[in-house]
């Protein structure tokens, strides 16, 4: 399975264009790093290649199927940003309960205590409320995962936790990872290849 962006363009209303003439392309199975300056359009990238916004130029596939809005999403984006991506509204059995439901034995996994589950996401720590994220992320649809800064506002030994989960996972179930991040150790040890972007065109 690969996921695929080709020709990629992207800018927001009619400013300067944040993507373009971008191919860019994921294999099950493998660890690719994004790497490239603040403000380059990293997370740009990332909404793209998840679904989240449309490019105005070229397509997104996964195994050759274009991204759908409704229906099973193959490919699951996590941010820097937990609080952003969680309804406030709902306690975190129902977040979770969102897209699958995991058991006792996978939420153990990433860390996560049973008592949460009747937390408000406010009444969680941001690294609590990530490994949700995280969880929610993973269901049994799931082919690619992009993590966006994923693990960059936790303690050095949360995100090994976290990430140790997370590539035993992926291992098993041979899903394709994009991780963008500025932490060059955490790259080096975890991705099989690592793009270095500059932004606009090339990989
Ligand atoms: N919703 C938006 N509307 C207008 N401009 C935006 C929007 N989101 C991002 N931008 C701009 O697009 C550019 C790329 O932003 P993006 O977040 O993709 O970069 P990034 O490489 O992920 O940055 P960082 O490493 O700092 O997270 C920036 O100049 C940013 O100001």
């Amino acid at each position: 399975m690969l996921l695929e962006g080709k020709n990629l363009g992207f800018r927001y209303g009619r400013g300067e264009w944040i993507v373009k003439e971008i191919d860019i392309s994921i294999k099950q199975g493998e660890v690719v790093g994004l790497v490239g300056p603040s403000g380059s359009g990293k997370t740009t990238l990332a909404r793209l290649l998840a679904g989240y916004d449309k490019p105005q130029t070229g397509s997104v596939t996964c195994d050759g199927t274009p991204l759908t809005a409704s229906g099973v999403q193959p490919v699951q984006l996590v941010f820097q940003h937990p609080e952003k991506a969680v309804n406030p509204r709902w306690r975190m059995r129902q977040t979770i309960r969102e897209g699958w439901l995991p058991d006792s034995a996978f939420l153990h996994m990433l860390g996560i205590e049973e008592e949460w589950l009747d937390r408000w996401p406010n009444e969680l720590s941001g690294g609590e409320l990530q490994r949700f994220c995280v969880a929610r992320a993973l269901g049994p649809q799931t082919r690619f995962l992009i993590a966006d800064e994923m693990t960059t506002m936790l303690d050095a030994i949360t995100q090994a936790q976290i990430w140790h989960t997370v590539m035993d996972i992926a291992e098993r179930r041979n899903l394709g990872i994009l991780m963008i991040s500025h932490e060059p150790s955490l790259i080096q040890r975890l991705c099989t290849r690592v793009i270095h972007w500059q932004g606009r065109s090339g990989e």
